[in-house]
């Protein structure tokens, strides 16, 4: 899952970006169909599962701990769970490459178990800080062996029966959350998290939908997520949503490139996600939601995005746990808005596979975009809608949605921007280049 040598990419684009696209399936709720169906008695079907390469690390350990999953011909994947309880010791290491919800979702459902493991990463994840999980997971007994700043590589060893525990997140972070929910299936008694910011909910709407019993209610503290331990999930028949942060980068390119008129089918609109098209509708971005509908018990829906003059704006940090994957789409759509946008109150992006606002604004400076860092985010001066200069080779960082959000900029340059390394890409939008290709982009180079 590392990626020995460099793939440079060049996108442009000679005119508008026109066509329907699709989008993969979500990342998100993609890990957690494998986890739950891993830990469900019995088959269970996922349809348009994220092929990228975390979900694949996901797929692999959850093997190398006793599941049976297999891609069906049809594109379909199968789950025979262990049941909650039955994770065997992997063999070897698990190697969770680049992902950072596979590694802290895994290391919450092997606290519980009786299993010891370790758990190994790509030189990105390995900067990643893994003491939010550890912490919370200590607490309920596990005992975990890490690399020097609480990093990878680890090992831990689960407790069985671990003890449950009432936790209010530090840090608004969904994968805390869901390491220690997860943590909590196989915990006798109540598991109990306190978040006072609302992260993305897909692991309480899917732990409910596997069949635990688990509580939503709101307190002065925030939303009281209670989990009943020992729970016996029951398989199911999912249907993945598309990506709403892969689609992201189709929102920003019609926007900000003239004549464009995108439609990105299937996106899925979870108001723990919609963060960047209410940023982008601020600005003054045209997008249009066709045919709402529901699907895998997700709001679904097509959006048209046509390209629009965009206007600076303050971003509210208050959308941050909203949009946090694509704050770096969200500053390339401002280096085409007409003025300067600030986006504060997003510190978390300095711990993502990359410090994003430190790459964001390395890569944008490369290409003549003037930015001003903050601790905690961005400003970023905006070209009022004319090209950018361009003319870089921007440095990824093993970070797929720096190379995402570049590629996109450079497709309304005066100049060609280059990728440096696009491999990270296929981490999480393994079809990304046909994509923007369907769109009337060009590889050139
Ligand atoms: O729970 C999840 O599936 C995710 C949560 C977010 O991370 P944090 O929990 O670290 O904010 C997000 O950045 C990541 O891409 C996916
Ligand atoms: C932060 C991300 O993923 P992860 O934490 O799973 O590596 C992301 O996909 O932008």
């Amino acid at each position: 899952m590392s990626h020995a040598s460099s793939q440079p990419l060049t996108l442009v684009a000679a005119g508008p970006l026109t066509g329907r696209v699709t989008v993969p399936g979500d990342k998100s709720i993609s890990h957690r169909s494998l986890m739950l169906s891993a830990l469900a008695v019995g088959e269970s079907r996922v349809e348009g599962l994220l092929e990228g390469e975390d979900v694949l690390a996901t797929a692999a350990a959850m093997r190398a701990m006793g599941a049976d999953i297999a891609r069906g011909e049809d594109g379909a994947w199968t789950i025979h769970g262990v049941g909650v309880g039955g994770l065997l010791q992997p063999a070897n290491a698990l190697d969770m490459g680049n992902s950072g919800t596979s590694t802290r979702l895994l290391m919450g459902l092997v606290a519980s178990h009786p299993i010891t493991a370790t758990f190994v990463g790509d030189a990105s994840l390995s900067k990643r800080p893994m003491g939010r999980v550890i912490e919370p997971l200590m607490s309920m007994g596990a005992d975990v062996n890490a690399s020097p700043g609480g990093r990878l590589p680890l090992m831990l060893r689960g407790l069985c029966p671990a003890v449950p525990i009432t936790y209010t997140l530090p840090v608004a972070s969904a994968q805390v959350k869901s390491a220690i929910l997860l943590a909590g299936l196989n915990t006798p008694g109540i598991t109990r998290v306190i978040e006072p910011i609302a992260t993305r909910d897909h692991s309480e709407r899917m732990l409910a939908g596997f069949g635990a019993t688990l509580t939503v209610e709101p307190s002065p503290e925030g939303r009281v997520i209670s989990l009943h331990g020992e729970a016996e999930l029951r398989p199911q028949q999912i249907v993945v949503p598309g990506d709403p942060s892969s689609a992201a980068f189709w929102l920003v390119a019609a926007s900000i490139v003239p004549g464009s008129d995108v439609t990105v089918e299937n996106v899925g609109l979870n108001p723990t996600r919609t963060g960047l098209i209410a940023a982008l509708r601020l600005m003054g971005a045209d997008i249009e939601e066709l045919d709402a509908r529901t699907v895998g018990g997700e709001p679904v829906a097509d959006l048209r995005v046509r390209h629009a003059p965009l206007s600076a704006i303050e971003v509210p940090p208050e959308l941050a746990p909203s949009m946090i994957d694509e704050y770096p789409a969200l500053f390339v759509a401002a280096a085409f808005a007409q003025g300067r946008t600030v986006a504060r109150g997003a510190h978390e992006l300095r711990v993502k596979e990359s410090d994003r606002i430190a790459a964001m604004k390395a890569a944008l400076e490369a290409c003549g975009v003037v930015c001003e860092e903050y601790e905690d985010g961005l400003a970023v001066q905006g070209s009022g809608g004319e090209p950018i200069a361009g003319g870089a080779t921007i440095e990824t960082h093993l970070d797929h949605r720096i190379a995402m959000s570049m590629a996109v900029a450079g497709l309304h340059a005066r100049k060609a921007v280059t990728i440096g390394d696009a491999s990270p890409i296929a981490t999480s939008y393994p079809g990304f280049v046909g994509v923007a290709i369907s769109l009337g982009a060009e590889v050139v180079g």
